[in-house]
Formats: structure tokens, C-alpha cells, sequence
């Protein structure tokens, strides 16, 4: 699919209503597995999250998780606690390319029984799952959060729980903070110090029900579409709130400097208003928040305005390398843009060429960052379903606020 964007004007005042974030969806739904009594309220309809409710309805020897990195290193680890039959756990061909040895490695000393079945360090992954001691690990926590996140799920069905010690910069912290909050929530005793994290085993959840806020990251590309328009427009976005687990609620934060005024209402919806022209450039570090790095750099692009953002060496092993597909796509549409492994840097451009066709390299956050664009030119994104891995209704949603969106 292909969806040709003519230039637009946002409407105002339209009131969207965002699916659950995909983060605690896909986390609730394990911790579901492992503690049945658990209800889960505004479950995430993404992608990843149908992929999660799949395998853990599959009673098959091959598991297919697709594009969901989540899913797949979730799995690892709840695999290797409590499968009954020998799994083989396996992705997209890019999945095949994201690194899993540090989860794997982090599992085996646990004594999991983890083999690769193609490539060392890499999905497929063979699983046996009877893990039951727990116990002490130390892991490097600079390559992704995931790794972590998957252990902590599995780590109150251990016997002696878990002791993470993680070495190094911790990578998407509050990712690590959202785990180790919703197991508060449910009872969970855990600690995190000084970079080691102990987990207490626990038998019952004392907290029952649970209902996931909307997404943050799919609310970031309706701030970018805000920070893009006149003076006074409106959107308002349910259901959120001030007191996040989503670290990516730093975008209220994030867009103060791009503009975007956030009013929070007492019904869990969100205002966003565009207050004020924005000529200064924008710098940010985002360790903390990697998956706002393509919606912000689009933003400052379509402003024209000078933008360095540092913290992003994760970005070469997500759904594409997005650090090298943001250079040749904004490149394209006329940037002054460099890149290294682990920062980005956007002069303020004087014009966007228009009529440019935009490459998603099957990620979503490609598709998504870029339509925004379309208050500025014209533009064609190709394989615009990709947006559903974790944003089923985005097109429908554009629609609402008066874009046109023609498929070609
Ligand atoms: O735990 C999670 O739900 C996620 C953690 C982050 O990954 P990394 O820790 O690999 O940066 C983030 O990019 C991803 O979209 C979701
Ligand atoms: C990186 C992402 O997802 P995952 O790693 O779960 O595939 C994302 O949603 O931007």
C-alpha cells in the first residue's frame, strides 16, 4: 500500500481516542500467563500485541512473532520458565538480525536451555522450558532494555528470585522502571540500586485489574502535527495521564520547545495546543526515549530548524537501522543531515521538496514520523500499512482530522 498525502491543514479541535500503549500490553499479557487472576483493561490492538496474544494461545512447536521485538524477547524468557514442549521462537527476516545473545547468555546462567538454530547471537532460538532456581545474573545493560525487562517477568516464579546486575549505561531506562512499577502494582517486592535490580519470588498478585493508559509514543506524532500548524490549533487525545509509566510521556515535555502547549483534563484526556512560533534550535539527549527520535527529527525538519539529538546508538537495531533511513529520507526531501552511531544532526533547511516518496524499510515509526510532513508538501509514503504494528487506526485517524489519504 501506498498513500499519496496532498498538503493540508489540520482540523481543529477533533478528539481522537489512542489505542493502549504496547509496552504494558505486551507486558501485562505475560504477566497474565504466569498470574491468571490478572484482568487486563484498553489492551494495545498493535501488531506486536496480537503477535503476543498468538503465541501464547499457539500450542505449535514453531512460534512466528513477525517484527515484535518485544514479543520475541519477552518469549525468550517466559519460554525458557515454563514451556512443556520444545519451542522454536522465530521473526521476520529483520528479526533474524536483531541481537538476542545478551538475553540468551543472561538466561543460561540460569542454566536455561537456549541453542540457536541458524545464526550464534541470533532468532530462531530453540527453548526448553524448566528454569526454576533463579538467582543471580549480570548482564550488559547498554544494548536494550528488552533483555532486562524479559527476566524481570519471569523473575517472581523463581525460586530464590533474580538478582540483576547490570553493567554499564543503562539503555531506555524507563522502560525498566515501567517493568518493575506494574510488578509493584501487582504486589511484586523489587528493588533497583546502584545498577543491580532484586526480584522476590511472589505466589498470588494481591492487585487484580489493571487498565493500560494509551500509547505515548502514538500520541508523539499528533504533537509533531500540532507543532507543525498555525498558532491555536487544537487536538485532543484520550486516555492519558500526567503520572505516566510510559517514559515516552516526556514528549509533553520534549514539544514545550517545539511550541506544543499540554493541558491534562480531569476525564484522562489531553489537550495540545500550538502556542507559540518556534525559531531556535532543538537539542536533546534521548537515552530515555528512543522511539521519539524519528517524530522529533521530522518536526524540527518541517519547522526548519537546527536539531541535534544525542543517546540514539540503539537506533541501528530496531525495525530498520532508523539512524541510516532518516539520512537517506530526509535527505531526499532536500535535509542537511549527518549521522553517527549514535547521534543526529539537521541544519535548519530553507526549503522540502515536494512530490518525494518516502521509503519505510517495514518501520512503523518511519510511516508514522513522516505523514505529519504533509502540513508542509506533498508526499508519498510507500508501505504505509506498516503503521500497524503498533498503530492499527493511524490513516483512519488522519482522515478524522482532514487529511486526504489516497492509496495508489
Ligand atoms: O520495553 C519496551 O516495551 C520497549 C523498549 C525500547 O527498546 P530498547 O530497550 O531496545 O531501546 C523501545 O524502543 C521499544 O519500542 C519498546
Ligand atoms: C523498537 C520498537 O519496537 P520493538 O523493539 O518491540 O520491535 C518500536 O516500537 O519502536
Amino acid at each position: 500500500m501506498k498513500v499519496f498525502l496532498p498538503q493540508t491543514q489540520l482540523a481543529t479541535n477533533q478528539h481522537l481516542f489512542i489505542s493502549g500503549s504496547k509496552s504494558e500490553s505486551n507486558r501485562l499479557l505475560i504477566l497474565k500467563q504466569l498470574f491468571d487472576k490478572l484482568q487486563i483493561g484498553n489492551l494495545s490492538d498493535a501488531d506486536d500485541v496480537r503477535a503476543m496474544e498468538q503465541a501464547l494461545e499457539s500450542k505449535g512447536e514453531l512460534v512466528d512473532i513477525h517484527h515484535a521485538g518485544t514479543t520475541m524477547r519477552f518469549l525468550t524468557a517466559y519460554y525458557s520458565l515454563c514451556t512443556t514442549r520444545e519451542v522454536v521462537l522465530t521473526g521476520s527476516s529483520r528479526m533474524q538480525e536483531r541481537p538476542i545473545g545478551v538475553l540468551v547468555e543472561a538466561l543460561r546462567q540460569l542454566n536455561a536451555e537456549i541453542t540457536y538454530v541458524n545464526k550464534e547471537g541470533f532468532p530462531p532460538l530453540k527453548i526448553k522450558g524448566h528454569l526454576s532456581e533463579g538467582g543471580k545474573i549480570t548482564l550488559p545493560a547498554n544494548v536494550s532494555s528488552q533483555y532486562i525487562t524479559a527476566l524481570l517477568l519471569i523473575g517472581t516464579k523463581l525460586e530464590k528470585g533474580m538478582e540483576l546486575h547490570l553493567i554499564g549505561e543503562v539503555t531506555s531506562r524507563p522502560y525498566i522502571e515501567m517493568t518493575l512499577q506494574l510488578l509493584r502494582k501487582l504486589g511484586a517486592k523489587v528493588f533497583f540500586e546502584d545498577n543491580v535490580i532484586h526480584v522476590y519470588p511472589i505466589e498470588q498478585i494481591v492487585e487484580t485489574n489493571f487498565v493500560v493508559e494509551s500509547d505515548w509514543s502514538s500520541a508523539s506524532y499528533f504533537y509533531s502535527m500540532i507543532a507543525l500548524s498555525e498558532i491555536g490549533t487544537k487536538i485532543q487525545l484520550s486516555s492519558y495521564k500526567e503520572e505516566s509509566l510510559q517514559g515516552d510521556s516526556k514528549v509533553a515535555l520534549l514539544y514545550e520547545q517545539l511550541g506544543v502547549n499540554t493541558s491534562y483534563k480531569a476525564d484522562a484526556t489531553i489537550e495540545l495546543t500550538k502556542v507559540k512560533h518556534v525559531n531556535t534550535a532543538f537539542e536533546a539527549n534521548l537515552i530515555e526515549t528512543p522511539d521519539l527520535a524519528q517524530t522529533i527529527a521530522v518536526t524540527c525538519f518541517g519547522l526548519g530548524i537546527d536539531c541535534r539529538m544525542s543517546g540514539l546508538h540503539t537506533l541501528k537495531i530496531k525495525e530498520t537501522d532508523r539512524l541510516l533511513a532518516l539520512k537517506t529520507e530526509l535527505s531526499k526531501l532536500g535535509a542537511t543531515i549527518s549521522v553517527d552511531d549514535e547521534s543526529l544532526t539537521l541544519e535548519a533547511s530553507k526549503e522540502i521538496r515536494s512530490n518525494i516518496s518516502i521509503d519505510t524499510y517495514q518501520d512503523h515509526r518511519m510511516a508514522l514520523a513522516f505523514a505529519p510532513l504533509v502540513l508542509k508538501t506533498n508526499l508519498m509514503i510507500n508501505e504505509a500499512e506498516v503503521v500497524t504494528k503498533s498503530f492499527i487506526s493511524y490513516w483512519d485517524d488522519l482522515q478524522k482530522l482532514g487529511f486526504q489519504v489516497q492509496e495508489q
